[in-house]
C-alpha cells in the first residue's frame, strides 16, 4: 500500500490548480493505457475546486466521453435537493463537460427520494457489480475489492472521509462494497458510503484539505497517525496524495 504523501499550497486557488493537473495526467494515462477513466468524487467543497477543469487548458485537452463517473458517498435525498452530492456535482461540474449522461453514475433516483438508505446502497453496490461484468471497473489482484483509477476525496474537521464517521461502525466494514448511515453527525443524517476496503483499493487517492477548522485532524493524522479518524486510514493501491493549503497545515 502507497505511502501517504503530503504537499502544502500557500493558498486554496494552487490546491485547486494542482488538482486540476493531477486529475487531466491522470485521465491522459488512464484513456491512453485502457481507453477509458473511472473518477470517484465526493461531495463539500472539493467540486468547487474542481473548477479549473472547466477551464482552459483543460477543457479542451481532457478526452470527456472517455470519463466514468461515481461518488464515494452521496445523500439519500431527491437529486433535486440542495444537499444532493450529485446536484452539487452537476450544477458545478459535470454539466459543463461533454460526458455522456451513461457514463455518471448517480445514486438510485427513487429509492433516494424515497429516503430508504439502505435499499441505496445496495443498488449502487449492484450498479458496481454490474460494471465488473461490462470490465468498466477491474478487481484488483492485489485487494480482491474493485479499482477505481482515481478518488477525489475531502476532510471534514472531525477527520471523517466519504461517509465513514469517527465512533461510528461503518469504517469497520469489510464485506460490502457500499453502505450506509442513518445519523450521520454531518447533515443530513442519511447517507451511503464506499466502504474503506473499496476507498483504499482505488489506485490513486487525492485527499484535498483546505481551511482552518480542519487544521487539527490533520496534526493528528500527521504527526500521530491518530486511527481514531477515520481519513486517518487512506491509503491507495499506486499514490495516496494529500494537498494541504497554509490553513490546513496550520498546526502542523
Ligand atoms: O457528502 C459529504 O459530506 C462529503 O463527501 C464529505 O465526506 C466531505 O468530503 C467532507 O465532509 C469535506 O467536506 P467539506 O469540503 O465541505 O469540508
Amino acid at each position: 500500500m502507497a505511502q501517504r504523501k503530503m504537499i502544502v499550497f500557500p493558498t486554496k486557488n494552487e490546491v485547486s490548480e494542482a488538482m486540476a493537473a493531477y486529475t487531466a495526467k491522470l485521465s491522459a494515462k488512464f484513456i491512453k493505457e485502457k481507453g477509458l477513466f473511472t473518477v470517484v468524487l465526493s461531495g463539500g467543497d472539493l467540486i468547487d475546486w474542481l473548477c479549473k477543469l472547466v477551464q482552459p487548458p483543460y477543457i479542451d485537452s481532457i478526452e470527456w466521453s472517455k470519463w466514468h463517473v461515481f461518488w464515494v458517498d452521496e445523500r439519500v435525498c431527491a437529486w433535486e435537493d440542495p444537499d444532493s452530492n450529485y446536484k452539487l456535482a452537476m450544477d458545478g461540474f459535470l454539466s459543463k463537460v461533454p460526458i455522456p449522461d451513461k457514463n455518471i453514475y448517480a445514486i438510485d433516483k427513487h429509492s433516494a427520494a424515497d429516503g430508504n438508505a439502505e435499499h441505496c446502497a445496495a443498488l449502487y453496490e449492484d450498479c458496481l457489480k454490474n460494471l465488473v461484468k461490462e470490465k468498466i471497473i477491474p478487481i484488483s489482484k492485489k485487494t480482491g475489492y474493485p479499482e477505481f483509477d482515481l478518488q477525489l476525496l475531502g476532510m471534514g474537521p472531525d477527520g471523517h472521509m466519504a461517509s465513514l464517521f469517527p465512533n461510528h461502525p461503518q469504517i469497520n466494514e469489510k464485506q460490502k462494497w457500499v453502505t450506509h448511515i442513518t445519523d450521520s453527525p454531518k447533515p443530513p443524517p442519511k447517507r451511503i458510503t464506499f466502504t474503506l476496503p473499496v476507498i483504499n483499493s482505488a489506485l490513486y487517492n487525492l485527499m484535498a484539505i483546505c481551511d482552518k477548522p480542519q487544521a487539527k485532524s490533520v496534526a493528528e493524522i500527521m504527526k500521530h497517525n491518530n486511527f481514531s479518524l477515520p481519513s486517518a486510514h487512506l491509503s491507495a493501491q499506486v499514490e495516496n496524495v494529500w494537498y494541504l493549503d497554509q490553513a490546513a497545515a496550520s498546526e502542523l
